[in-house]
């Protein structure tokens, strides 16, 4: 192994949120006929990597193949209303079969259905980040599909290769495996080049890369190689190390989450939350300022905490929620900067108030216990 491929495989052994992608050509054997050995090992991975500590959220695709079964087809349907259609019949089906096989884990599982939408829209963004990060704290593991039904053009991610990147992003997930028919990218497609090498590291997605990776292999998966490698481009720039690993492999997800050398490894550009914070710190506009009081500031500079409505003297700005937000001392000294959760008329309100006061002050509105998260906050000093 080399160096390279040695330290990213070590990011792998050390993830503590992960998210895991699992292609139809995995689940299904054909179009309708989902392979339950498959499925089953792959809940019984899930929740024992889910045992040991680590959180787990699974991006699954199969609705598609599970409707088409459910209404006896052979074919993928061409026009997009019918594929929609089968995806609202087989998403049930798959969601069943899930529910099931968790259970008898003793574990619990949800649903949760995104667009693009949620991603780029602030606050559809906050939202599902919160939704997913909640059910994480529940100790469930999460099944993600793309919202079929309503997802069409612009709003359409369209591949769940780069669905399960951007929920890793969502998520500031510290890896991501997609789990397919193959043992990872090669050289060129195998089944029209039989002489092509598998691939253990690539460090840098360049041309040479992109061209190597082609098509779909199977009338089932989408978009082959190529929608992974787009899903590698986000996860590595998001600081999540990519895996692209085999899925028929009993036992693959714990060999790759020991750090063996499994499948191709993508490894992160950046740690996400140093990321995340150097955008924050440098990369924003600053919208606003709130003051806070002594005893705010020690919690905030000793232990790092999150900023509470209750150590704010002061607001000044006219900032939406999600806008970038100055900390200050009394003194008027940076202490930190950081994503508000709400905006500047909202927050007026809650200044110097207990988070039990909330409920009642923002009768129907949205509530954040955090003003600013200490994972979205920078300290500057
Ligand atoms: N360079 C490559 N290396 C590996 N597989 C490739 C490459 N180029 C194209 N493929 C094809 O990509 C397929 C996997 O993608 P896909 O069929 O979409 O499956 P999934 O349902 O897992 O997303 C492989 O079976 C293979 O035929
Ligand atoms: N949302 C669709 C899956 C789309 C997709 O990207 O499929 P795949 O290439 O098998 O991961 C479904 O559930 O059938």
């Amino acid at each position: 192994m080399e160096e390279q491929e040695r330290a990213a495989r070590a990011e792998l052994a050390a993830a503590r949120r992960i998210v895991v992608k699992v292609g139809t050509s995995t689940l299904a054997y054909g179009p309708g006929r989902m392979n339950l050995r498959r499925i089953e090992h792959l809940v019984r991975e899930l929740v024992d990597i889910s045992n040991a500590g680590r959180e787990v959220i699974l991006v699954s695709s199969g609705a598609i193949a599970a409707g088409l079964g459910r209404l006896g087809r052979a074919e993928k349907p061409s026009s997009i209303p019918e594929k929609q259609a089968v995806a609202a019949i087989g998403q049930g089906m798959l969601m069943h079969i899930y529910e099931k096989l968790f259970a008898e884990y003793g574990r619990t599982t949800a649903q949760v259905l995104l667009t693009k939408e949620n991603a780029v829209r602030h606050n559809q963004y906050i939202h599902s980040r919160q939704a997913l990060l909640a059910l994480l704290a529940m100790g469930v593991i999460p099944v993600v599909n793309e919202n079929d039904a309503v997802a069409v053009d612009e709003i359409k991610i369209g591949d769940n290769d780069t669905l399960s990147a951007t929920v890793a992003t969502l998520v500031d997930a510290d890896a991501l495996i997609i789990l397919s028919d193959i043992e990872g990218l090669y050289t060129a497609n195998p089944q029209t080049h039989p002489d092509a090498q598998l691939i253990g590291v690539v460090p840098e997605i360049t041309p040479e890369v992109e061209r190597r990776a082609g098509g779909a292999g199977s009338s089932l998966g989408t978009g082959g190689m190529s929608t992974k490698i787009e899903a590698a481009k986000i996860a590595m720039n998001a600081g999540a190390t990519m895996v692209i690993a085999p899925g028929g492999h009993a036992g693959v997800l714990a060999r790759v989450l020991a750090g063996e050398a499994v499948g191709t490894v993508f490894p992160a550009k950046e740690s996400h939350l140093r990321l995340r914070k150097s955008w924050l710190a440098f990369g924003k506009r600053i919208e606003g300022d709130l003051c806070v009081d002594r005893g705010c500031e020690q919690a905030m500079r000793a232990h790092g905490s999150s900023l509470l409505a209750a150590g704010i003297t002061s607001c000044e700005g006219d900032f939406a929620a999600g806008s970038t937000v100055r900390v200050l001392t009394e003194a008027g000294q940076e202490i930190a900067r950081g994503t508000v959760n709400y905006d500047a008329c909202v927050l007026r309100q809650l200044i110097g108030r207990q988070t039990s006061e909330f409920p009642t002050l923002l009768a129907g509105q949205d509530i954040h216990e955090e003003v600013i998260h200490r994972d979205n906050m920078v300290l500057m000093v």
